[in-house]
């Protein structure tokens, strides 16, 4: 563990802690090789799968940063949060907990099996594909772009820019995406979707295909760790109790049928997605040692080589070295 940091929050102490992430990245990047790029959607077979880098961010601006860390990445299931946030922003929460329920599936991201076996009321969780396209559906607005203006004006908020859609990626899923378009019907035929089909699916490729780095997933999770709150501006950007259902889910559910693991190892609300990118949101915490970021932080990683879960396979090692090493687990 690092102990000892006196006042850690010093420009010192930042390059201090850097150097550490840094040596951790290094020895991480090796376990890439233990993974795969995902070829579901083609143009991400394109991602180096070497490539592993992180951003953590904390209060008063305090930011390490190592590896890989300039490639951009679009966002993938991260972006279910995204959405599940701004629908609950729209609506209400308890309309959207009437059509979406907070249960872990234990079934792979996209799976229809359970839909069907289960006789479910309502999708297990919005995190899971079948949930995640039911929550699109619930969007307000008639055409796509419509739909996604508030996730981005939202994004604009939290990262102070506006991110872009990486059109390549959003057609190439959009052209072969058959399974998503089989949960689609799937979900019409029971009745959950509250809007056209069509548009959508449009929707969900789009908001998965948007682009970020490894900051901006920093950054948004430093929103959430503090509760919806910008930590440095004092402003509420998402509702605290919608900032809280996001967190718990995306620490029941957030990384699939590997979330029991993860809360386990990692201990922090987390959500991954198939192009490597993984946000995590970790909380402020009470302890008598000195470690780093007590007052919380916002964590990004991306590395493209995924295990068999779909989740970064070296991401998901050095976040568990990195909670360990600073007590980060929120249990
Ligand atoms: N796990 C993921 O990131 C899945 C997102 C991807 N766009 C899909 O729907 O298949």
């Amino acid at each position: 563990m690092v102990q000892g940091v006196a006042n850690w929050n010093t420009e010192q102490t930042e390059e201090w802690l850097q150097s550490y992430v840094e040596d951790w990245v290094s020895f991480y990047q090796k376990h890439t090789s233990d993974g795969k790029v995902a070829s579901y959607i083609p143009v991400l077979q394109e991602a180096d799968p070497d490539d592993l880098g992180i951003s953590i961010i904390g209060k008063n601006g305090i930011s390490i940063r190592a590896g890989d860390s300039d490639i951009p990445f679009t966002i993938q299931s991260i972006s279910k949060v995204l959405s599940f946030i701004v629908a609950c922003m729209e609506r209400g929460v308890s309309y959207m907990l009437d059509r979406v329920d907070v249960e872990p599936a234990g079934e792979a991201f996209n799976s229809i099996m359970h839909l069907e076996m289960k006789q479910l009321k309502k999708p297990f969780n919005p995190l899971i594909n079948a949930g995640a396209i039911t929550v699109t559906s619930i969007l307000e607005g008639r055409t796509s772009d419509e739909r996604l203006r508030p996730m981005f004006d939202l994004l604009e908020k939290m990262l102070g820019y506006r991110p872009k859609i990486n059109v390549d990626v959003y057609e190439s899923e959009r052209d072969s995406s058959m399974r998503n378009r089989a949960i689609g019907y799937y979900l019409l035929e029971i009745g959950f979707l509250e809007s056209d089909l069509n548009i959508t699916l449009e929707t969900y490729f789009k908001q998965c295909s948007i682009e970020a780095t490894v900051d901006d997933l920093a950054r948004i999770g430093l929103i959430l760790a503090n509760d919806g709150v910008n930590p440095d501006t004092d402003e509420e950007i998402i509702p605290r109790q919608v900032a809280r259902i996001a967190k718990a889910l995306m620490l029941t559910c957030g990384m699939y049928d590997a979330s029991g693991k993860f809360a386990t190892y990692v201990g922090i609300p987390a959500k991954s997605g198939v192009s490597g990118g993984i946000i995590a949101a970790a909380p402020p915490r009470v302890r008598d040692e000195d470690l780093p970021f007590l007052e919380g932080c916002g964590i990004g990683v991306y590395g493209p080589a995924l295990d068999d879960r779909g989740n970064s396979i070296a991401g998901i090692r050095l976040l568990r070295h990195i909670a360990k090493q600073w007590d980060l687990s929120i249990f």
